[in-house]
This record gives C-alpha cells, sequence and structure tokens, in this order.
C-alpha cells in the first residue's frame, strides 16, 4: 500500500482513482463494509483504491483536548488498511488553511484536477469544505459536471445499532469489550513505543513498559488485564491506564506489567489488547498499599487468562 503524505505530494501519476474520504478511527466493521465497495468498484475500472483521510482528525484540530479520545493512530490505520487490500491512502495534514477551502474548490481542484477521481463513495452523513458546507448533493451536482460517479454507503447496522467510532467508544467506557471488538471486528489495541518513566516500578517490584498515548487519549482509565504483542511474542500482563495519583502524576499513560517477562523493550513498539477492565485506579495513602493491591491485580488478571 502506498502513502502519500500531504496535498502537495500528490503527483501526475496519482491521477486517475476510486475514492473515499473520511477518518476511519477505529477501521471498524461499518468502515470495512465501505472499503470493500470501494475496492470492488477499483476493479471494476480498473483503478487504484484510495483513501483520503486526515490528520490530525478534524474534530481534534477543533475541539483540541475536548475531541473524543481516538481509536487508532494514523500507524494501527494504515496497518489496518493495508490488511484489507487498499492500495493508496492519501493523508492530508489537517490545519487552519485546509479547514478553510472551498467545498467547491476541493472538489474541483483536489478531487478531480489533482487525483482525476472517477468514483467516489462517502459515508451517508458526509459534510466538507468551509463551515462543513459541502455535503452529498453537491459532490452529485459536481460528479454529474466532472464525470465522476458518487455513492453513498447506508449505515451499516448491528443488533439495529449504527456502527460507528461513538458506540464503540461507548462500549468500551462501559466495559463491554466484547461489544466494542463486535463493532471493530478485531479487539481492542492501544499501541505505541516504550518510553522511560519515572523508574519506580522496578522498585515495587512491578517493571511497568509505558506507553505515550499522543493523539490516542484513551477512551479507557482504569486496572486490565491485557495481552501485549511485542517483537518477543505475545505475552500477558496487567495493565494501568491512569495519571499514577498515589506518586502525584499528571499525566495519563498506558503502563503494563508482563508477567513473566525480564527483557529491556525501551524503543520498541508494543499493541497492548485490553481483555477485562479489573478496577479503577485510585490514590492510596503508601507504596505498601499500591504494592499490595498491584499483588492482588497480577492474580485477578492471570484468572482471565486460565
Ligand atoms: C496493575 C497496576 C495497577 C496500578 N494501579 C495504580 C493505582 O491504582 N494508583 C496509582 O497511583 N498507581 C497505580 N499504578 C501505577 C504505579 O504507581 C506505577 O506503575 C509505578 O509508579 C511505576 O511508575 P514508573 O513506570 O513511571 O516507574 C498501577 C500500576 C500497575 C502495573
Ligand atoms: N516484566 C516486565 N514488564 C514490563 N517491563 C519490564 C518487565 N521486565 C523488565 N521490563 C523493562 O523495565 C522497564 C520498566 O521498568 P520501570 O522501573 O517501571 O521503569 P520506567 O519507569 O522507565 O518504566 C520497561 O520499560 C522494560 O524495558
Amino acid at each position: 500500500m502506498e502513502l502519500v503524505r500531504g496535498v502537495h505530494n500528490i503527483r501526475d501519476r496519482h491521477r486517475g482513482c476510486v475514492l473515499t474520504i473520511g477518518n476511519f478511527d477505529g477501521v471498524h466493521l461499518g468502515h470495512v463494509e465501505v472499503l470493500n465497495g470501494l475496492i470492488s468498484d477499483a476493479k471494476r475500472l480498473s483503478l487504484p483504491s484510495t483513501v483520503m483521510l486526515f490528520e490530525p482528525q478534524p474534530q481534534e484540530f477543533f475541539a483540541k483536548d475536548k475531541a473524543p479520545a481516538r481509536l487508532t493512530r494514523l500507524r494501527d490505520k494504515l496497518t489496518l488498511l493495508a490488511k484489507i487490500g487498499i492500495d493508496r491512502v492519501i493523508c492530508i495534514a489537517f490545519n487552519a488553511n485546509f479547514a478553510k477551502l472551498d467545498p467547491e474548490f476541493f472538489v474541483e481542484g483536489i478531487l478531480h484536477q489533482q487525483l482525476g477521481v472517477k468514483a467516489l463513495t462517502v459515508g451517508d452523513d458526509f459534510k466538507f469544505g468551509a463551515n462543513r458546507a459541502g455535503d452529498f448533493t453537491l459532490l452529485e451536482e459536481m460528479g454529474r459536471k466532472l464525470a465522476f460517479e458518487v455513492k453513498n454507503t447506508a449505515s451499516f447496522r448491528q443488533q439495529n445499532c449504527r456502527v460507528s467510532s461513538t458506540a464503540i467508544r461507548t462500549s468500551l467506557q462501559n466495559g463491554d469489550f466484547l461489544a466494542a471488538q463486535q463493532m471493530l471486528g478485531h479487539s481492542y489495541t492501544i499501541s505505541g513505543r516504550v518510553i522511560h518513566g519515572w523508574k519506580k516500578g522496578r522498585e515495587l517490584g512491578f517493571p511497568t513498559a509505558n506507553v505515550a498515548l499522543k493523539r490516542q487519549v484513551s477512551p479507557l482509565h482504569g486496572v486490565f488485564a491485557v495481552s501485549v504483542a511485542t517483537t518477543d511474542g505475545i505475552l500477558r500482563g496487567v495493565a494501568n491506564i491512569g495519571c499514577k495519583p498515589t506518586l502525584n502524576g499528571k499525566k495519563t499513560l498506558l503502563e503494563v506489567h508482563l508477567f513473566d517477562f525480564s527483557g529491556n523493550l525501551y524503543g520498541k513498539f508494543i499493541s497492548v489488547e485490553i481483555v477485562k477492565k479489573l478496577r479503577d485506579e485510585q490514590k492510596f495513602d503508601t507504596l505498601a498499599q499500591l504494592i499490595s493491591q498491584i499483588e492482588i491485580d497480577v492474580n485477578n488478571a492471570k484468572q482471565c487468562f486460565v
């Protein structure tokens, strides 16, 4: 799969494609439905299936810290899109200039002239351009004028509910990982590089691999049983997503203590699959109390895997 970063990197050889546009946060089953339609159109027209996505996601650009927590960071979106069989991703830097683009210019200048779109698929609620003034009706009109097909995909539903990133976040927040997994079509994982922490974990007897959450502010908080993909294979463990109030921490981190492991993970990329919530994070009066509780957490997490 080819990745094109930014409008300025679109070249003549990218002209002629079948396109869909969106955030694809989670790359859930609703997205997969759209993407499979895109791939079959691409085959029919013998053109590359192309996904245009935005980084940061527009809501993150506008609402900053108040934007909803992300389900998947760009790297994981790209892995999932490649697995589905998408040929090309165009990742647009969503900034103040892009947000100001006139909807007609976006369609005529970028989609038509630069990308030579022959078929465009968008979700049923797609809005675009300055003030979200562009909509499906405008796309249809411009498609007729500029000779490209326009398709609107109906909502993908499960048990009478529309599968959406919001519904998945809600399931995760309610601790219903099974429902989240059913909507995602894959398990919920948080991934990232292991960074240095306060080196307190080893003193407490529970070293923890710390993952910075960056854009993927977690929709989850608390202590969880986890299954972790590392370069040493799949390992099990227990994780805390929180700011460690007992040590007066401020920043939310994902910290994982792996069972039966004593290697060095700094700088390595790990994917943490959340299996079950064990409890909420707590502020303890003493470190001894925290250690006793983590011992209980370890036992409870191990029970999840028997
Ligand atoms: C299973 C588990 C549960 C934890 N629960 C809490 C908690 O309830 N409250 C808290 O303040 N810190 C909690 N922590 C975080 C520890 O305080 C933290 O791992 C420790 O301070 C080490 O930090 P470091 O990796 O930066 O050295 C937990 C850690 C783990 C592994
Ligand atoms: N069982 C284990 N689980 C997690 N990390 C481990 C384990 N054993 C060793 N490590 C290593 O130790 C580091 C964590 O030790 P810790 O004292 O908590 O330091 P830090 O505060 O930098 O995270 C991890 O990043 C990893 O490289």
